[in-house]
């Protein structure tokens, strides 16, 4: 078990890469399920999520095969085989398992999935959409079990906007007999970015984007080459960090479209960004401005950038507003920036943070990938050095984070943990 260190204060300059999607990722894969012959995905990210997955699509008997970046999934061998727990526990996108083995055997047995833990997050509306394909939807002692005789066609309003359940439903969908509509959908990239994998593979789908989703159901889908989209929330991350602690840096791989509400927010603030293709260039201003952020469904502010901006918000000048409507309490962060000497109090749903405030390094815990994020972020803006347990957790969702930075000029390092330390972590 280790600690990432991260000794603060120094100023970051040049180029970052930015790596594949992970919430892409996690569904094309499981989408391959979906064909008969060999799907080959590039852009790969090398994070523990795609690693995990690769591991769940082999237990039902996948060919997986990993040069470099790419993957190739051979799934003609596949069976329905349960996947009741271990792997499943280890991420959110499992999940997807459930549509994909449902769309190709019209049936599967899955664990509840894990993931970060943000408060409650239901999967009603995945099991809804599930009912309405014609399927039939069991909790028995924990896993989830499906089973239709045969997928059919079906007009689905989903509830809420939720990224999982248009995804899910797209999988179960896509080979079910007849028209299915999804109404009220969500519009993220990475919706696009699985609906481009499906139809290279012979599927049949409008609308992904737009709120309405219409899909008409084929008997069979084939292999095909699909590239993955760059990582927004990645991109997002690194491109707040620049704003806190860069001289000037570029992030490459990058669609600045993807990352409106984000700049906007940044530029408020007197960042300065500059665009040029797959590129954006970012300084950051002498004083920066405090900035009132509110969470929405895409394109508004992703709440999966919610934490690590809460950290640039420490250095703005003024009491910054930070709400967040798609996870009302992901504010785990919010104790741990407090003892790096961030000044965050919650008032109703809402957390204000008084700026700005020096930070102080300290031994901290990170509870989930993003909350991870919002550390590293401020452990390089703090004076002295901070200790972040909880490593596994940004290891999901952060490729290479210590080599990407340690070339931007910072000092990250891991480093294992004593007895103690491991103890402490398992009780804390
Ligand atoms: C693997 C993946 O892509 N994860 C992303 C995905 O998670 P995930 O797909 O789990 O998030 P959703 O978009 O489904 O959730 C949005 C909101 O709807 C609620 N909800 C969702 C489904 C449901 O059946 N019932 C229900 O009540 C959730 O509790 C949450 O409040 O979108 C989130 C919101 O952008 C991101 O933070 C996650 O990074
Ligand atoms: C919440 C996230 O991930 P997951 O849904 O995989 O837990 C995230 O990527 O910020």
């Amino acid at each position: 078990m280790h600690k990432l260190m991260v000794e603060g204060g120094r100023q970051l300059r040049g180029t970052l890469r930015v790596s594949g999607a992970k919430n892409s990722a996690v569904a094309l894969l499981p989408a391959a399920i979906l064909a008969e012959s060999p799907v080959t995905i590039e852009g790969l990210p090398d994070i523990s999520d795609v690693g995990t997955l690769s591991e769940l699509l082999r237990e039902i008997g996948g060919e997986v095969s990993q040069e470099d970046r790419t993957i190739h999934i051979d799934p003609s061998e596949m069976i329905s085989m349960p996947l009741p727990n271990g792997r499943v526990k280890k991420l959110r996108a499992s999940y997807y398992f459930m549509g994909a083995m449902l769309g190709r055997f019209n049936k599967a047995v899955i664990g509840l999935p894990g993931g970060c833990q943000l408060g409650p997050r239901p999967i009603d509306q995945h099991i809804k959409g599930f009912e309405a394909l014609g399927a039939e939807v069991t909790n028995e002692q924990g896993a989830i079990y499906l089973r239709a005789e045969k997928l059919k066609g079906a007009r689905i309003y989903l509830d809420m906007v939720s990224v999982g359940a248009t995804i899910n439903i797209m999988l179960a969908a896509v080979r079910a007999e007849g028209k299915t509509v999804i109404e009220n959908a969500a519009k993220e990239p990475e919706i696009i970015d699985v609906a481009t994998l499906l139809t290279s593979m012979g599927a049949n789908i409008k609308g992904a984007g737009t709120d309405v989703i219409r899909i008409e159901g084929v008997e069979r889908l084939t292999g095909c080459l699909h590239t993955i989209i760059p990582d927004r929330i990645e991109a997002g991350t690194y491109a707040i960090l620049a704003a806190a602690q860069g001289e000037e840096v570029i992030l490459d791989n990058v669609i600045p479209q993807h990352l409106e509400s984000l700049l906007a927010k940044l530029r408020e603030m007197g960042v300065m960004i500059e665009m040029k293709d797959d590129q954006l260039y970012i300084r950051p201003p002498e004083r920066m401005k405090s900035v009132d952020i509110k969470t929405l469904v895409h394109p508004g502010f992703p709440t999966d950038l919610q934490q690590p901006f809460t950290s640039l918000l420490t250095n703005a000048s003024g009491n910054s507003v930070v709400t967040d409507t798609i996870y009302p309490s992901r504010f785990k962060h919010v104790d741990e920036l407090t003892r790096m000497n961030a000044r965050i109090r919650g008032e109703g749903g809402s957390v204000i943070v008084h700026g700005p405030s020096p930070l102080y390094g300290a031994s901290v815990k990170a509870s989930d990938l993003r909350a991870g994020a919002a550390l590293v972020i401020a452990g390089l803006m703090a004076e002295g050095t901070t200790e972040i347990s909880g490593v596994e957790h940004i290891e999901r969702g952060y490729e290479n984070i210590v080599e990407k930075l340690n070339n931007l000029g910072a000092n990250i390092w891991y480093e294992e943990m004593s007895e103690i330390e491991k103890e402490q972590f398992q009780n804390s």
